[in-house]
C-alpha cells in the first residue's frame, strides 16, 4: 500500500496497537530542558521508576538562562532552581547535560540538529511545543506534556493516536527578500492558528526543496503555530550533507546502513493525504504580524485589515488591535519601533545572522532601537565570530549576547518593557509573551535588520536594492 513519508516513519515505530485507542509509539530521541523536566523527574521518583534509556535522552538549559555574564551565578532564584534541578537529575540518571557555560549549550531545537542527534526517520519528542523544528530532517518530532515526559523517561514510549495527514505544497520562485520565515508566516496567515489542528503536515514543492536546512527548520518550527501536531520535509542530499560528520551522526557502516533507510523516506506518488493545500511562492512578500497571534500577519507593504473584511471574531480582533495600539487601515511600514530581537529556535541560526548582517553592513543602529542579538547556541556564536559577522554588526553599533531563548519568552532577564514595540524573529506574539505589556511584531531577520537601522518598520527590499545598486 502506498504510504506518505509520515506513515513510513510512524508505522515503523509503533510497537503495539491498542484497539480503538492510541498507538504505543517508540521514541528514538528525547530532549529535555529545565522548564518541563523537573516535575517529570519528581513523578518518576515518586513511582520508584528509573530512566530506561539515558543514552537516548539529552538535556540542555535554555529558557531560564541569562544571555549576558553567563560565567556568573544565575541571580533569579526560580531560574537558578530550575537549572540546578536539570543538572542534578541529569547527573543522577547518567544523562548527557549541556548546562550553562558548556561548549555545546544552546536552545534545544538548535543544538539537537547541530550535534547530529536529530536524524531522518527518527521519532523525537521534548516537553516543548517547538520540537516540530526537527521535522526538517524527515523526522517525526513533536512536543509533549510533562506527564508524557515522565512516561518517555521511564518507558521510552508514549501513547499517541495517529494524527491526520496534510500536505502543503508551495511551488514557484520566492521573490527578492522573501525568506523561509515569510513563507511560514504567509501559510499561517492563510490557515489561521487553528487551520492545521489535528494534522501532521508534510511540506512539499520547490520552495522547500530549494531551502537550506536552516530555512526548513524555520518552517517546521512554526508548524505548531497553525495548530499542527508537527511538520516534516522529506530528506534529500542537503539533509545528508548537513548531518554528515556531526558529533553523534553515525559513521562508517552505520552511516551506509542508515543512508539505505533514509533514502526510502519520501511520500509514494499515489499516497493519499486527508487534506492537501497549494500555494504559489511568487505570491509571498516579506511578512509582518500586527496582532496578538501568529496568524495575524500581512505582507509588509499592506495595511491592517478591517474587522468587517475578516471572517468572524471581530470582538477579539478589535481587542487585539487595541492591545497593540494599532488601528484598522494602519500601514505597518513606518511604525516607530523600540526593540529588535534576533534569535530564538525559529531564527537564531547562522543563516539568520548572515541575513541580518547583509543589511546592517556599512550602516548604523538607529538611536531609538535597543537590539538584542542572541545566537541559538555556542556553535552559532562561534560561526558568527569566525565568519566575520561579529565585526560587521559591531561596526554597525550592535552587540552580541550569549546563547539562550532570551526575549522569545519572558522566563529570563530579557524582557521587553510594558508598552514597548518589538520587531522579533521569534514565533509567538501573544499578549505579554516577551514581557508583561510588551507588544510584538513577528518578522524575518531581514525585516528585523532593516528596522534596526532605520528605527521604524521597514521593508528590507528597499535597503537590499540600494545595497545591490
Ligand atoms: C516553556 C515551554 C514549555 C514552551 C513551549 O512548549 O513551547 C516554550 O518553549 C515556548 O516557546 O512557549
Ligand atoms: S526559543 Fe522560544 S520558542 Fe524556542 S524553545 Fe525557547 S522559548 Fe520556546
Amino acid at each position: 500500500m502506498s504510504k506518505t513519508l509520515f506513515d513510513k516513519v510512524w508505522d515503523s515505530h509503533v510497537i503495539r496497537k491498542i484497539e480503538d485507542g492510541p498507538d504505543v509509539f517508540f521514541i528514538d530521541r528525547h530532549f529535555i530542558h529545565e522548564v518541563t523536566s523537573p516535575v517529570a523527574f519528581l513523578g518518576l521518583k515518586s513511582r520508584n521508576n528509573s530512566v530506561l534509556y539515558p543514552q537516548r535522552t539529552f538535556a540542555t538549559a535554555d529558557h531560564n538562562t541569562p544571555t549576558i555574564n553567563q560565567h556568573l551565578p544565575v541571580e533569579d532564584p526560580l531560574s537558578a532552581n530550575q537549572l540546578k534541578a536539570l543538572e542534578e537529575n541529569a547527573a543522577e540518571w547518567g544523562i548527557s547535560h549541556w548546562g550553562l557555560g558548556h561548549q555545546k549549550n544552546g536552545i534545544v531545537h538548535v543544538v539537537g540538529p547541530e550535534n547530529g542527534i536529530t536524524l531522518p526517520g527518527a521519532t523525537i519528542v521534548c516537553g516543548d511545543s517547538h520540537t516540530s523544528t526537527h521535522g526538517a530532517f524527515g523526522a517525526i518530532a513533536f512536543g509533549i506534556g510533562t506527564s508524557e515526559v515522565e512516561m518517555v523517561l521511564s518507558t521510552q514510549c508514549i501513547m499517541q493516536p495517529k494524527p491526520k495527514k496534510m500536505r502543503i505544497n508551495v511551488n514557484g520562485a520566492l521573490g527578492f527578500g522573501v525568506t523561509p520565515k515569510d513563507v511560514a508566516l504567509y501559510i499561517i496567515s492563510k490557515l489561521t492558528t487553528s487551520g492545521a489542528t489535528g494534522y501532521f503536515v508534510e511540506y512539499a514543492g520547490d520552495v522547500f526543496r530549494n531551502m537550506t536546512m536552516e530555512g526548513r527548520m524555520t518552517v517546521c518550527n512554526l508548524s505548531i503555530e497553525m495548530g499542527a501536531r508537527g511538520g516534516m520535509i522529506a530528506p534529500d542530499e542537503k539533509t545528508y550533507e548537513y548531518i554528515k560528520g556531526r558529533a553523534l551522526t553515525p559513521t562508517g557502516d552505520a552511516w551506509d546502513k542508515a543512508m539505505e533507510y533514509w533514502q526510502t523516506l519520501s511520500t509514494d506518488d499515489d499516497a493519499v493525504f486527508d487534506k492537501e493545500l497549494n500555494f504559489n511562492g511568487a505570491d509571498i512578500e516579506p511578512m509582518i504580524t500586527y496582532g496578538t497571534n501568529p496568524g495575524m500577519g500581512i505582507g509588509i507593504s499592506n495595511i491592517i485589515p478591517n474587522a468587517e473584511d475578516l471572517e468572524g471574531g471581530s470582538a477579539t480582533y478589535k481587542k487585539s488591535l487595541s492591545y497593540m495600539n494599532f488601528l484598522e487601515g494602519d500601514s505597518m511600514i513606518g511604525k516607530p519601533v523600540d526593540f529588535v530581537f534576533l534569535g530564538s529556535c525559529t531564527n537564531g541560526r547562522i543563516e539568520d545572522f548572515r541575513a541580518f548582517a547583509s543589511i546592517v553592513k556599512g550602516k548604523k543602529k538607529a538611536q531609538n532601537i535597543t537590539a538584542w542579538l542572541v545566537p541559538g547556541s555556542h556553535e552559532v556564536e562561534a560561526a558568527i565570530k569566525n565568519e566575520g559577522i561579529l565585526d560587521i554588526i559591531t561596526e554597525a553599533g550592535f552587540t552580541l549576547r550569549e546563547p539562550g531563548c532570551s526575549a522569545c519568552l519572558a522566563m529570563n532577564d530579557d524582557k521587553i518593557p510594558a508598552g514597548k514595540l518589538a520587531v522579533s524573529t521569534s514565533n509567538r506574539n501573544f499578549e505579554g509573551r516577551q514581557g508583561p505589556g510588551s507588544r510584538t511584531l513577528l518578522a524575518s531577520p531581514l525585516v528585523a535588520a532593516a528596522t534596526a537601522v532605520t528605527g521604524v518598520v521597514t521593508d528590507p527590499r528597499t535597503l537590499l536594492e540600494k545595497a545591490i545598486a
